[in-house]
């Protein structure tokens, strides 16, 4: 047996002295200040705070939608600094699934259609992105809506159809902003066991945002904001 000390994987996000001001007009507002953070990958975090307290902020520099102020933002092992919008849009489109609290679907479109979205934007077949958007509604449990568009479903399938959109390109890292915000507790159980099965079987690292104790608990660490400062 070897000795030797097994490196650390490199965290699938690091964030060094980060900090965001916004300005309006010629008034400078803080909103995160020296924030220091590493999430390895696989992880399944959460974070909690007050309304106004920058979570919201800090999932868009994870995400490459916002340029921190100052410090350095690491995700899967790039500097998003350098990258251009052109090369960040493609890194994200490869890299990030998104969840939101309002599962963001498109109304007009079925169920499939919407899972398929994110596929658009790769050289992928039409006949690799409908395998790739089967397996995305089987993970869900929603393989019998292919056909139901968004009116036709309860908020709970829409929220589950949202998620298999975010795991469809199956991206590294899984951003959700109060995914469980606009459910009743039946069906934000069920998102939630989900994020399990995208946690425990899947190994995807998972960022998440909530206001839900129930929520939180799920995550492995719960990271607490109060006026941008991680506490
Ligand atoms: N583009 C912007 N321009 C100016 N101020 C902004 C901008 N975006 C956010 N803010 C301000 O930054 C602060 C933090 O906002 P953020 O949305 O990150 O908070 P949050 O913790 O996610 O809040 P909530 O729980 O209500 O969603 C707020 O005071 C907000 O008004």
């Amino acid at each position: 047996m070897s000795l030797e000390a097994v490196p650390a994987p490199p965290p699938m996000v690091r964030l060094e002295g980060v900090s965001k001001t916004y300005r309006r007009g010629t008034v400078e507002v803080p909103v995160l200040e020296a924030v220091d953070l590493a999430i390895d990958p696989g992880a399944f975090v959460a974070f909690m705070g007050p309304s106004g307290s920058g979570k919201s902020t800090l999932l868009n520099l994870i995400s490459g939608l916002d340029q921190p102020t100052t410090g350095i933002v690491e995700v899967a092992g790039r500097n998003l600094a350098e990258l251009n919008d052109r090369e960040l849009s493609d890194w994200r489109a490869a890299h990030v699934g998104f969840v939101f609290q309002l599962y963001n679907l498109i109304p007009v479109l079925t169920a499939a259609e919407n899972v398929e979205l994110p596929l658009l934007l790769t050289p992928l077949s039409r006949a690799e992105r409908r395998k790739h958007v089967a397996a995305a509604l089987d993970v869900v449990g929603l393989s019998h809506r292919v056909g139901h568009r968004p009116p036709q479903m309860s908020g709970g399938e829409q929220q589950r159809v949202a998620i298999a959109r975010a795991i469809v390109t199956d991206p590294d890292l899984i951003i959700a902003d109060e995914p469980t915000g606009d459910l009743d507790r039946k069906a934000a159980e069920a998102v939630l066991d989900l994020f399990g099965v995208l946690h425990h079987d899947l190994h995807k690292t998972l960022v998440m945002v909530t206001h839900d104790p129930h929520a939180a608990e799920r995550a492995e660490r719960v990271h607490h904001l109060e006026k941008g400062v991680l506490q």
